[in-house]
C-alpha cells in the first residue's frame, strides 16, 4: 500500500530536544546524550485516533543555522509544524517568531502550527512563561501551546495526538474511507477551531 502519510515536522532552535521528544513518542524512552541532528531524522510510529489505527510520519530537524538550506526544503511536504523552545532558554523563545516566518515562507499554505515548551521537569530554571507563549501562540493563530517533557514523558503522546487529530480532522479525504486516498491533504479550514478550544492547555 503506497499511501501517503500525514507529516509532523518538528522545528526550533538547537539543544531544546527535538530529538529527545521524538525519541520518547517512537520509542517511549528518554535518552539523554543525543549527538546534534543532522539535517533531517525520520520516524513512523502508529496511534490510535479516535479508536483508528493511524500512521504518521515525524520528521526531525536540525536546529543548527548550517543545515537551514537542507531542512527548509522539507518544510513544504509537511502536514503539522511542532515548534519546539526550551522553557529554561529564553532566546529560544524569542526565536519562535522567525521560524513561525520561515514555515510561513517555505511551507504549504494550509499547514497547521502548534508550539510546544520543552523541558518542564527543569521548572526551577524556567525563563519563558506559559502566558507569554499563549500570547504568541493566539497572535499567529496557532493551534496550541503545551509545555512537555522529554525526560519525564510529560505531554509527549498529548502533542503528536493533538497535532494528528487536527490534521485527520482536516483531511479533506477519509484516511480509511471506502477508496483509501493515495495522497494526504489538507483544506484550508480548522476544524478544531484554534486556538482557544484549546484554553486547557493554555491557561490564558
Ligand atoms: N531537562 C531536560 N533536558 C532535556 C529534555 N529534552 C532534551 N533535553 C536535553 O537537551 C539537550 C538537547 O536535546 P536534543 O534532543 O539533542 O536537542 P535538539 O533540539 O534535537 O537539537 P538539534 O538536533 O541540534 O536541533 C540534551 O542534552 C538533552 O539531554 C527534557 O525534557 N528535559
Amino acid at each position: 500500500e503506497s499511501k501517503t502519510l500525514p507529516v509532523i515536522i518538528l522545528i526550533g532552535d538547537s539543544n531544546v530536544g527535538k530529538t529527545c521528544v521524538v525519541h520518547r513518542f517512537k520509542t517511549g524512552q528518554y535518552n539523554e546524550k543525543q549527538q546534534n541532528t543532522i539535517g533531517v531524522d525520520f520516524t513512523v510510529r502508529s496511534m490510535d485516533i479516535d479508536g483508528k489505527r493511524v500512521k504518521i510520519q515525524v520528521w526531525d530537524t536540525a536546529g543548527q543555522e548550517r543545515f537551514r538550506t537542507i531542512t527548509q526544503s522539507y518544510y513544504r511536504s509537511a502536514h503539522g509544524a511542532i515548534l519546539a523552545y526550551d522553557l529554561t532558554r529564553k532566546s529560544t523563545f524569542e526565536s519562535i517568531p522567525h521560524w513561525i516566518h520561515e514555515i510561513e515562507k517555505y511551507g504549504a499554505a494550509n499547514l497547521v502550527m502548534m508550539l510546544i515548551g520543552n523541558k518542564s521537569d527543569s521548572l526551577d530554571k524556567r525563563q519563558v512563561l506559559f502566558e507569554d507563549a499563549c500570547t504568541l501562540a493566539e497572535k499567529h493563530g496557532l493551534l496550541a501551546v503545551l509545555e512537555t517533557s522529554a525526560k519525564e514523558a510529560q505531554n509527549i503522546e498529548e502533542v503528536f495526538t493533538l497535532m494528528a487529530k487536527e490534521l485527520i480532522a482536516r483531511n479533506t479525504l477519509q484516511l480509511h474511507g471506502e477508496n483509501p486516498p493515495n495522497s494526504f491533504s489538507l483544506d484550508s479550514r480548522p476544524v478544531i477551531a484554534s486556538p482557544s478550544v484549546e484554553k486547557t492547555q493554555c491557561s490564558c
